[in-house]
C-alpha cells in the first residue's frame, strides 16, 4: 500500500498543475451535492450508520468526527490508504473497539445492544489478520463457527459444500496451517459466509487472491445484495475493483473524503478511474490542510474542524441520508432480553470447548507432556528434597587400637549408606576438611573404652574421664542439612551403642528428656513429607496458570478473540470454556500426581481422599483463573510469561511450602497468609497426616481461603476482558 501510494503521490502532483481550477469548481460542486443531499431516510434504509465518531489510540486520533452511511442491501467499497483507519472504523461497526465519541447503528441497533444480533449471527466479519485456527481442518474451522452461530450439523454440512466449492478451497480435512496463504484467506472468507449473515464485513477479502477468484468473489458479493436483505461493507487495496460496489467511501487520516456511488464520485473530480478521483480528493484536502496551517485562524479552523468553504469536514462531499447533527436515537430494551444478554449461552460455552479439545487432540505430543510434567515434578521433588544425605564423606581419627575397644563398636552402628568413613590420622583428617573433602572429623581419646566405662558404672568422675570418655567431632557447618543429619547419625549410632552394651540397663544413660509417641505423624517423618502437600498444590497451580497465561495472549494478538467476539461469544463464555477444558487437562493431572504420590512413594493419607481431591482440584482452577487474568490484561507472550514466572518464586517462598510460615517476619506474615497457597497447604497437610476433616478451622480456612481467590480472579479477568474489548 506504501508502493502504491507513493505511485499516487507522483501522479498528484502532475495532475495539480492542471486541475487547480477544476477542483475549485468541484468545491462548489460539492457543496451543491451537499447542500441538494436527500432528506434524512428512516433507520431501516441503512446496514450501517456512523455519526460523529472518533476514537483514538492513546494520543494517536485514528477516527475523527467520521460520517458514514452503509444503504441496506449495497455494497460499500471503503478505500483509502494504509493507515488511515479502515479497520479501526470496522472494528467499532462490529463493536469490538469503543467509540470514544459520537454513535454507530448497525442493522437497526448500537452493535452490542442487549438482544441484538451483532455481534452475532447477524455479522459475518473477515478480520484483515487470518484469525483462523491453524490445528484446526477447513471443517472444524467452519463447523465452530456454525455452532456459534446456532447452526445444525446439516446446515453446515450444506453451506461448507457450498464454500469449498465456490471458495475453491482444498479438501475439507486439510489442516489451515497446511494451506497456502491465499487459501487460509478463502477459508477466513468462507467463515464469514458461513450462516448467511445479514450484514458482511469484509476487510481486504481478495488480498493474496488470483483475479479471477477476486471477480467471482466480487460477482457473489452483488449477487447476495440483489435480495436487498444483505448489505456487505468491504474494504480493498484494488481500488478499481470498488467500482462494482454500490457506493465507496473514500477515507484519508481518520476522515471520509468522500461517500457516494463510483460513478458519481468519478463524475465529481472529471476522472476517469476511481484511483485519479480519490488522488484529487486527497489534493483538495490537503490543500485546505495547509491553508489551514498556514492562516492565522488555522487553530479556529481545526477546532470547528471545517473546510476553507465553511463545510463540515467530518461530513462526506458526496453525503448519503443524514447528517451528523441528527438526533441520536434512544433505544430501550426490556429487562429480561437485558437478563438473557448477560447470561452466557451453554451453545456457545460448548463451541469453545470442543474448540479447545480438538486443538489439544491435534497436539498429542504437547497433551502427553502436560499429562506427565506434574509426575515428573513430584517424583524429582520425592527423590531429590528432604531426604538424608547419602555417602557423606567423615575423617575418622581413632586413637584406639584394641580390636575390642568400644570406638570400633560404636562406629559399626553409623549408618554407612549416609556416612563414609574415612580412617586417617590427626593431620590427614584436619588438612582434608580444611580442603573441603570431608564434612566433619570424628574423634576418639586413645583412653575412650576405658573412661567411658567409667562414665557409665561411677557415679562419679573427673572431668577428664567425661572428656576422653567422649565422641569429639567437628563439623563443617556450611551446609547445615548435612551437619544435622551428621549430629542425628551420631547420637542414632550411640543410642544403638548404648542399647547393645548396657542392655537393659541402658536407661541409666538416657538423657533426662523423654520424647514419647507422637501425637500425629511418625517418628522418622521427613522433611520431603512436609513439603509434599504443598508442593503438589503449588505444581497443580503453576501448570494450571502455565496451560491458561498464554492462550488469550495468542488467541489475542491472532484476532481470534476478535472474531470469537464478533460472531457473538462473550467474554464471560470464552471465560468458563476454558475453565471447564482446562479442568479436564488438571484432573488427569491430578489423578496422576495422587496415583505416584500414595501409590508409588507411599505418602501418608489419614484423612478423606474426597477432600484432598476437591482441595487440589479448586488450586487448579485458582491456577486457572490466575492464568487467565494475565490472558487478559497483557497482550504480548513476553509480558504474560513474565508475569506467570515473577509470581512464582515469591509465591513459593511465601506460602510456607519449602519452609515454614512460622519462619517469616512479621509484617511479611500477614502477606504470606493473604496468598492462595499458604492456608491451602497448611489445610491439606492436616487432611493428609492429622486425618482432619471440614469441622476443623485449619481445613475450612484453606478451602474458604481457596474458593475467595477463586472468584476474584475470575471476576477480575472477566471485568478485565469486558473493559478492553
Ligand atoms: N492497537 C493499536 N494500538 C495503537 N495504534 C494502533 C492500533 N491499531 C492501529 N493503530 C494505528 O491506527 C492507525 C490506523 O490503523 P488501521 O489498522 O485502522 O489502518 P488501516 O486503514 O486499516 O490500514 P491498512 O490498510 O494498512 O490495514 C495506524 O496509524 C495504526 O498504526
Amino acid at each position: 500500500m506504501a508502493a502504491e501510494a507513493a505511485a499516487l503521490d507522483e501522479d498528484a502532483t502532475v495532475a495539480l498543475a492542471d486541475s487547480t481550477e477544476m477542483q475549485e469548481r468541484q468545491k462548489e460542486e460539492n457543496m451543491t451535492v451537499d447542500l441538494e443531499a436527500p432528506p434524512p431516510a428512516a433507520p431501516e434504509d441503512f446496514a450501517i450508520r456512523c455519526r460523529d465518531v472518533c476514537r483514538s489510540y492513546s494520543k494517536l486520533k485514528v477516527l475523527s468526527h467520521l460520517n458514514l452511511t452503509v444503504p441496506q442491501g449495497q455494497i460499500y467499497g471503503l478505500l483509502g490508504p494504509s493507515g488511515c483507519g479502515k479497520t479501526t472504523l470496522l472494528k467499532c461497526i462490529v463493536g469490538t473497539l469503543k467509540i470514544s465519541q459520537g454513535h454507530i447503528t448497525v442493522l437497526g441497533r448500537p452493535p452490542g445492544f442487549p438482544g441484538h444480533d451483532v455481534p452475532g449471527k447477524k455479522v459475518g466479519y473477515m478480520p484483515q489478520d487470518l484469525a483462523l485456527y491453524s490445528e484446526f481442518t477447513i471443517s472444524d474451522t467452519l463447523t465452530f463457527f456454525g455452532r456459534v452461530h446456532g447452526l445444525t450439523a446439516k446446515e453446515t454440512r450444506a453451506r461448507m459444500d457450498f464454500l469449498i466449492d465456490f471458495l475453491d478451497l482444498p479438501q475439507k480435512q486439510s489442516l489451515v496451517r497446511k494451506l497456502s496463504g491465499g487459501q487460509k484467506r478463502r477459508v477466513s472468507l468462507g467463515a464469514a459466509l458461513l450462516q448467511n449473515p445479514e450484514l458482511l464485513i469484509l476487510d481486504e477479502p481478495t488480498v493474496g487472491v488470483d483475479p479471477v477468484l477476486r471477480a467471482k468473489i466480487w460477482q457473489h458479493l452483488v449477487e447476495i445484495v440483489k435480495t436487498g436483505k444483505v448489505s456487505v461493507i468491504i474494504t480493498t487495496h484494488y481500488i478499481e475493483e470498488a467500482r462494482q460496489a454500490n457506493v465507496v467511501g473514500l477515507m484519508r487520516n481518520g476522515h471520509l473524503l468522500a461517500e457516494g456511488p463510483p460513478d458519481e464520485v468519478m463524475k465529481q473530480h472529471n476522472a476517469t478511474t476511481l484511483e485519479h478521483a480519490f488522488l484529487q480528493l486527497c489534493q483538495t484536502h490537503d490543500q485546505v490542510d495547509s491553508k489551514r496551517g498556514s492562516s492565522p485562524q488555522g487553530a479556529l479552523l481545526e477546532n470547528s474542524q471545517s473546510f476553507e468553504s465553511g463545510r463540515d469536514e467530518s461530513r462526506p462531499i458526496l453525503a448519503i441520508g443524514a447528517g451528523a447533527e441528527e438526533e441520536v436515537p434512544k433505544y430501550s430494551v426490556d429487562w429480561k432480553v437485558r437478563a438473557r444478554h448477560l447470561l452466557p449461552k451453554w451453545r456457545n460455552i460448548v463451541a469453545l470447548m470442543i474448540k479447545t479439545l480438538v486443538r489439544m487432540k491435534r497436539m498429542p505430543g504437547s497433551l502427553c507432556f502436560q499429562f506427565v510434567l506434574p509426575v515428573i515434578q513430584i517424583s524429582l521433588i520425592c527423590l531429590c528434597v528432604g531426604g538424608d544425605p547419602r555417602g557423606v564423606q567423615v575423617a575418622v581419627v581413632n586413637n584406639e587400637t584394641s580390636p575390642s575397644a568400644y570406638s570400633l563398636t560404636l562406629l559399626s552402628f553409623l549408618d554407612n549408606t549416609s556416612v563414609q568413613q574415612v580412617p586417617l590420622s590427626h593431620t590427614e583428617a584436619f588438612d582434608g576438611i580444611q580442603n573441603g573433602e570431608y564434612w566433619g572429623v570424628i574423634g576418639f581419646g586413645k583412653n575412650f573404652t576405658s573412661y567411658l566405662t567409667k562414665r557409665m558404672m561411677q557415679r562419679q568422675v573427673s572431668r577428664e574421664v567425661v572428656d576422653g570418655g567422649s565422641v569429639h567431632v567437628w563439623l563443617d557447618l556450611t551446609n547445615r542439612q548435612i551437619a544435622l543429619m551428621l549430629q542425628k547419625k551420631l547420637h542414632e549410632a550411640f543410642q544403638d551403642f548404648v542399647d547393645n552394651k548396657l542392655g537393659s540397663m541402658s536407661y541409666l544413660v538416657s538423657l533426662p528428656v523423654k520424647i514419647e509417641e507422637p501425637i500425629y505423624g511418625d517418628e522418622n517423618t521427613d522433611f520431603t513429607t512436609f513439603v509434599m502437600p504443598g508442593a503438589v498444590l503449588s505444581i497443580t497451580f503453576y501448570l494450571a496458570v502455565g496451560l491458561t497465561a498464554l492462550s488469550f495472549v495468542l488467541e489475542r494478538k491472532e484476532g481470534l478473540l476478535d472474531r470469537c467476539w464478533v460472531a457473538g461469544v462473550s467474554s464471560m463464555e470464552t471465560m468458563l470454556a476454558h475453565l471447564l477444558s482446562q479442568l479436564f487437562v488438571i484432573s488427569v493431572q491430578i489423578v496422576l500426581l495422587l496415583l505416584f504420590i500414595l501409590l508409588a512413594f507411599n505418602m501418608p493419607n489419614e484423612g478423606s481422599l474426597v477432600l484432598v481431591i476437591i482441595l487440589i482440584v479448586l488450586q487448579g482452577v485458582t491456577g486457572i483463573s490466575f492464568g487467565l487474568v494475565i490472558s487478559a490484561a497483557i497482550d504480548d507472550e513476553q509480558s504474560a510469561n513474565q508475569a506467570a514466572l515473577g509470581v512464582f518464586y515469591p509465591n513459593l517462598i511465601l506460602s510456607g511450602i519449602i519452609w515454614p510460615v512460622e519462619c517469616i517476619p512479621y509484617p511479611l506474615r500477614y502477606l504470606s497468609l493473604a496468598l492462595p497457597q499458604t492456608y491451602a497447604s497448611e489445610a491439606l497437610r492436616c487432611i493428609m497426616y492429622r486425618g482432619w476433616g471440614l469441622s476443623q478451622m485449619m481445613v475450612w480456612r484453606g478451602f474458604a481461603v481457596t474458593l475467595g481467590w477463586n472468584t476474584f480472579f475470575l471476576v477480575l479477568a472477566t471485568v478485565i476482558l469486558k473493559l478492553r474489548t
